[in-house]
């Protein structure tokens, strides 16, 4: 089976985010990812990873406003500046935290203005030739629209030609199966075919975002085939636990 990472924004909610590291190690994780860390210093961060012997999986650049609906700066080129701020703030968390992996958000815009698609080009570029200088890889993610209405990188098409015309060797897809089933479906095909790209996987039931095995997928299924694609990246488990935390996790303990 993979090396499953607990996604701590998304799960063990009934602790505050710092104390969520000891959480997801006493509940048998050796790995975490999350959305943002940058309400803490990035030493604190470390120190929460090191001290529940936890490995850092992934976590994403700044999203600008979130709170005001902004999901990611690199499809709106007014933000450029903004933008190579927030791929710095990103790099410089993830050399003191020790990540593998960055998840670049694209914004909310569209994906069929020339302008964005511009923007958003030379905001990968940029980003990973900035990340792979640090011996980081970047991951873009399709997102499905009902999920985030307006998510400019809204296929997963299109983000495979991107990685693959802009031929960064640290560039990746990261291929959300959760997203992939509500946007498209033909999953285990998709997963094959784009294996090669891949360099993050996560996880969830649909159509609830529950445990894995609670929705209309066979993920077990589905995990499995990741074995047999030899996939050797992290799981992460973005899903919304259905009750407490620890007691949805018998879907792993079975595997
Ligand atoms: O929502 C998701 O699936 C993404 O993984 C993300 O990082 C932004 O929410
Ligand atoms: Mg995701």
């Amino acid at each position: 089976m993979p090396r499953f990472a607990a996604n701590l924004t998304m799960m063990f909610n009934e602790h505050a985010f710092l104390d969520r590291f000891q959480a997801a190690a006493a509940a048998g994780f050796t790995a975490v990812e999350y959305l943002f860390p940058y309400d803490f210093p990035a030493e604190l961060i470390a120190g929460k990873l090191s001290e529940a012997g936890l490995k850092q999986a992934l976590f994403n650049l700044p999203p600008g406003d979130w709170a005001k609906g902004e999901r990611g700066l690199a499809a709106l080129p007014e933000r450029r500046q903004e933008f190579r701020q927030s791929v710095k703030k990103a790099i410089d968390y993830g050399r003191t935290i020790g990540t593998p992996l960055l998840h670049m958000m694209a914004g909310i815009a569209s994906p069929d203005d020339p302008a964005a698609q511009g923007s958003y080009r030379d905001a990968v570029a940029f980003a990973a030739d900035a990340a792979g200088a640090e011996g980081i890889g970047l991951v873009i993610e399709p997102i499905n629209g009902r999920d985030m209405p307006g998510y400019f990188l809204d296929d997963f098409d299109r983000a495979a030609e991107i990685i693959t015309s802009l031929g960064h060797s640290n560039l990746k897809l990261q291929f959300d199966i959760y997203h992939r089933q509500v946007m498209r479906g033909d999953v285990l095909t998709a997963l094959q075919a784009m294996m090669p790209l891949i360099g993050h996987i996560q996880i969830a039931s649909v159509p609830k975002r529950h445990e894995p095995g609670t929705g209309e997928l066979d993920d077990f299924r589905i995990l499995r085939e990741l074995d047999r694609l030899g996939y050797e990246g992290y799981v992460g488990c973005e899903y919304r636990p259905a009750a407490e935390t620890t007691a949805g996790l018998d879907w792993l303990k079975n595997l």
